[in-house]
C-alpha cells in the first residue's frame, strides 16, 4: 500500500506509477508494510505509530501548532498593513548586538546536546542548498528569484558598514509543494529528511537500509576504528570541506549530519561509542545472544539513556523544572510513565524547530580547550570546526574540547550574540553570515504567526498595544519593538523570545517554555517504543528502567569522553560550590545483570 507523504492519505497505483516517472518517490510517496503491535522495536519506522502508518517515516512533514500566516501569492509574512516586515538583519542587530558574555551557570555541554536534539530531528538540507546548489541569491536577479530570500544588509549595518557586504545569502525552504508532491494551493510546507522522534538517528541512520550498513556483524556492534584505545567510525566519509590538507578524517556514519557542528560531532561520538560498550557487556553475560539480539539490544539500551539525559538530566536545566512537572512532562517519581497515545502522530513541530534556534545566543564562539587540571591550553572558532571532523583526533584537540565542554561556560543570555555567530558562521563557507538574521528570516519563510497568537496558543496575556509589553518584557527590548513594529500583531515570534525574560530557573522564557514542552510531551507520548512505556514487546522491566535512570551525562564524559578522569555530577552546569569536579570512579556503573537472560545459563548447563 502507498501513502501521501505529506497528507498521509493511501494513494492509487495510478498516482504511484506517475511519481515513479517523475522520480518523486520516496519524496511524496511511501510503501507502508503491515505492522503490527507485536513488532519488537522501531527499525522500520513507519511502525512506530501503527495508527498513521505512512507517517514518521523518513520523509515526514512537520506538524504546526497554529496555521500558516502567509500573504496568497506565496511570499514572505507581511505586516498588518500589508507591507514587508522590517529588515532581518536591521532587526537583529537592533534586539541582540554582537558580543560575548560568559554564562554565569550553564556549561558548553548545554549547547553541545541542544544541537544533538536537533541533529536527531531535524535535517540541514535547506543549508546547504545556498552554500552548494542555488548559489545565485545574492547575484543580479536574485531577489526575484522564488527559491531564494536572500538579507539585504543596511548601508548603516553597525559591523559591515565598512565593508563591501551589503546581501547575505539565504534561501526558502524545499517544500512539498516545490518537489512536486502537493498542489501550490496548500500553504508551502517544508520537507525534512530526518526522523521525528528522539531516536539517535545519528548513530543508527534515519532508514533500515543505512542502520544496517553501519553494523559490523558480529558481537551486536557498529563498524568502528580504534584510535588511542577508543571506538571510532571508519574516517572516509565525504562533506569535511573545512578539513585542511593534512586532516583526513570524515566519519562515515550513517548520516554524515554528524560530520557538521563539533559539538553535535562530540555528543555523536559519545553514543557511537557506547552502543558498542554495552553490546560488549551484554555478549559477556548473554553469551547465546547472537549479533542481532545484541545488536537490538544494545541499541533500545543507548537510545533509553539518550532519552533519560535529554529528560532528567538536560531540560529541567533548558526549563523550569517545577514548570515540566506541573504540565507532566517529567516526573518526581521513578516510575513506568504510560501514556502513550495512538491517536498522536509521531511529528516535531514546526515552532519547536525554528524556535530552537533561539539558542544561538547560548552559543559561545570560542571554544577553550582545557588540560584535566582546568588549565587552558589553546582557542578554537566554533565556526571554524564545522565540517572539520579531521581536526578531532590530532594533537589532543578532541579532549581539550571535551574537558572544555563541561568547563568552560556557554555564552550568556544577556541579549548578545557572540561575533563569530552573527557575522560568519558558515566560516570559510560563506564570505558572511549571520545566524540570528537568517533565523528571523526562516521563521518568516515558514509562515510563523505571530508573537501574541503564541502568547495567546500559550494561555499568556496578549499585547493589545505596545504598553502591555512594558509589563513582561525588559524595558529596552518592549522600547526597541514600539519603533520597530507599526502593530503589535506584526511583532514577531523569534523577536519575543528574544525579548522575553528567562522563566523561573530556565533559561527560555514563557513562551518558548510552552512549546518545548508540547514537543516534548509529543515525543514520549507517540512514540510506541518510549523508554519508560511499558506496554510494547520491548519494553524495560522495572529493574532495567531503575538502571537507566541511574545515567547521567556525567557518567557518559566518564566512560565515553576523551581522557576524561573527573566531572561535575551536573555537566550542563560549569564546576563551582555545590557542582565541584569529582573523580570518575564516584559515578555508579549501570547493573547489566538487570538484562541478563537465563535462557542463556540454562543452555551452558544442558
Ligand atoms: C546552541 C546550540 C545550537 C542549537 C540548539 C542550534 C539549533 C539550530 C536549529 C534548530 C537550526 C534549524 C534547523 C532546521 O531548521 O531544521 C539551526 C540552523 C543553523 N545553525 Fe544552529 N544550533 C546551535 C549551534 C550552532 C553552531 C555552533 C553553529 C555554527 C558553528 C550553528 C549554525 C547554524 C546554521 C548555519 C544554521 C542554518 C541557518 C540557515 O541556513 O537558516 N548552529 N541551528
Amino acid at each position: 500500500e502507498w501513502y501521501d507523504t505529506f497528507t498521509g492519505n493511501q494513494i492509487t497505483e495510478a498516482r504511484v506509477a506517475a511519481l515513479r516517472l517523475n522520480n518523486l518517490i520516496p519524496l511524496c510517496a511511501v510503501e507502508v508494510k503491515n505492522c503490527s503491535l507485536d513488532e519488537p522495536r522501531r527499525f522500520d519506522y513507519s511502525c512506530n505509530n501503527v495508527h498513521y502508518p505512512s507517517r514518521g517515516t523518513v520523509m515526514t512533514p512537520f506538524h504546526r501548532l497554529l496555521p500558516p500566516d502567509f500573504p496568497m501569492d506565496g511570499g514572505l509574512r507581511t505586516t498588518k498593513a500589508g507591507r514587508p516586515l522590517p529588515n532581518a538583519r536591521a532587526l537583529r542587530v537592533a534586539l541582540v548586538p554582537d558580543g560575548r558574555i560568559p554564562n554565569k551557570q550553564y556549561s558548553q555541554l548545554l549547547t553541545n546536546f541542544l544541537v544533538a536534539i536537533t541533529g536527531d530531528t531535524s535535517t540541514v538540507h535547506d543549508t546547504g542548498n545556498y552554500i552548494g546548489w542555488t548559489v545565485t541569491c545574492c547575484m543580479p536577479g536574485g531577489e526575484q528569484d522564488p527559491r531564494c530570500m536572500p538579507i539585504r544588509v543596511p548601508d548603516d549595518d553597525v559591523h559591515l558598514r565598512r565593508s563591501n557586504v551589503r546581501c547575505l545569502n539565504l534561501t526558502r525552504s524545499i517544500t512539498y509543494q516545490r518537489l512536486g508532491c502537493i498542489p501550490d494551493t496548500i500553504p508551502p510546507e517544508r520537507v525534512s529528511l530526518a526522523t521525528p522522534m528522539l531516536d539517535l538517528s545519528v548513530v543508527y541512520g534515519t532508514e533500515e537500509s543505512k542502520m544496517t550498513s553501519t553494523r559490523e556483524r558480529w558481537g551486536g556492534r557498529l563498524t568502528a576504528e580504534k584510535l588511542k584505545g577508543k571506538d571510532w567510525p571508519p574516517g572516509n566519509g565525504i562533506g569535511c570541506l573545512q578539513n585542511n590538507l593534512n586532516e583526513t578524517r570524515c566519519h562515515n556514519s550513517a548520516e554524515l549530519i554528524v560530520n557538521s557542528l563539533v559539538t553535535g560531532n562530540m555528543a555523536f561520538l559519545w553514543f557511537f561509542r557506547q552502543h558498542n560498550y554495552l553490546a560488549e557487556k551484554l555478549g559477556k553475560i548473554n553469551p547465546c545472544w547472537d549479533d542481532d539480539k545484541l545488536f537490538a539490544v544494545a541499541r533500545d539500551i543507548n537510545i533509553a539513556i539518550f532519552q533519560q539525559i535529554l529528560y532528567y538530566d538536560l531540560m529541567p536545566n533548558v526549563v523550569d523544572y517545577n514548570f515540566l512537572v506541573k504540565n507532566n512532562v517529567i516526573f518526581s517519581d521513578h516510575e513506568h510513565v504510560d501514556d502513550y497515545d495512538l491517536s498522536l502522530e509521531p511529528l516535531v513541530s514546526l515552532e519547536y524547530t525554528v524556535m530552537a534556534r533561539w539558542f544561538h545566543t547560548l552559543q559561545e564562539g570560542r571554544l577553550n580547550l582545557y588540560d584535566n587540571h582546568g588549565k587552558i591550553l589553546r582557542t578554537l572558532a566554533v565556526v571554524d570546526m564545522t565540517l572539520h571532523t579531521g581536526a578531532l583526533p590530532l594533537n589532543n584537540t578532541l579532549e581539550g574540547l571535551t574537558q572544555g565542554s563541561f568547563r568552560q561556560p556557554c555564552a550568556s543570555t544577556d541579549k548578545a550574540i557572540d561575533p563569530d555567530m552573527g557575522e560568519r558562521v558558515l566560516g570559510r563557507l560563506q564570505f558572511a553570515s549571520d545566524v540570528m538574521s537568517s533565523d528571523i528570516m526562516k521563521a518568516r519563510d515558514n509562515g510563523l504567526p505571530s508573537y501574541n497568537k503564541y502568547r495567546e496558543l500559550c494561555n499568556l496575556p496578549v499585547a493589545h498595544d505596545f504598553e502591555d509589553f512594558y509589563k513582561w518584557l525588559p524595558k529596552d527590548q518592549a522600547e526597541a519593538f514600539q519603533m520597530i513594529y507599526e502593530d503589535v500583531e506584526d511583532v514577531e515570534v523569534m523577536a519575543g523570545l528574544l525579548a522575553e525574560r528567562p522563566m523561573g530557573a530556565g533559561v527560555v522564557g514563557p513562551t518558548h517554555a510552552c512549546i518545548i514542552a508540547d514537543q516534548m510531551l509529543r515525543w514520549r507520548r507517540a512514540d510506541r517504543f518510549w523508554y519508560e512505556h511499558s506496554a510494547h514487546p520491548a519494553a524495560l522491566t522495572p529493574e532495567q528502567l531503575k538502571e537507566i535512570r541511574k545515567m547521567t551525562i556525567a557518567k557518559v564524559l566518564c566512560d565515553h569522553g576523551d581522557s576524561v578522569d573527573a566531572v561535575q555530577p551536573n555537566a550542563f552546569q560549569v564546576p563551582r560550590p555545590g557542582n565541584e569536579i569529582i573523580p570518575c570512579s564516584e559515578y555508579p556503573d549501570m547493573d547489566m545483570a538487570a538484562w541478563r537472560d537465563v535462557s542463556c545459563t540454562n543452555k551452558r548447563g544442558k
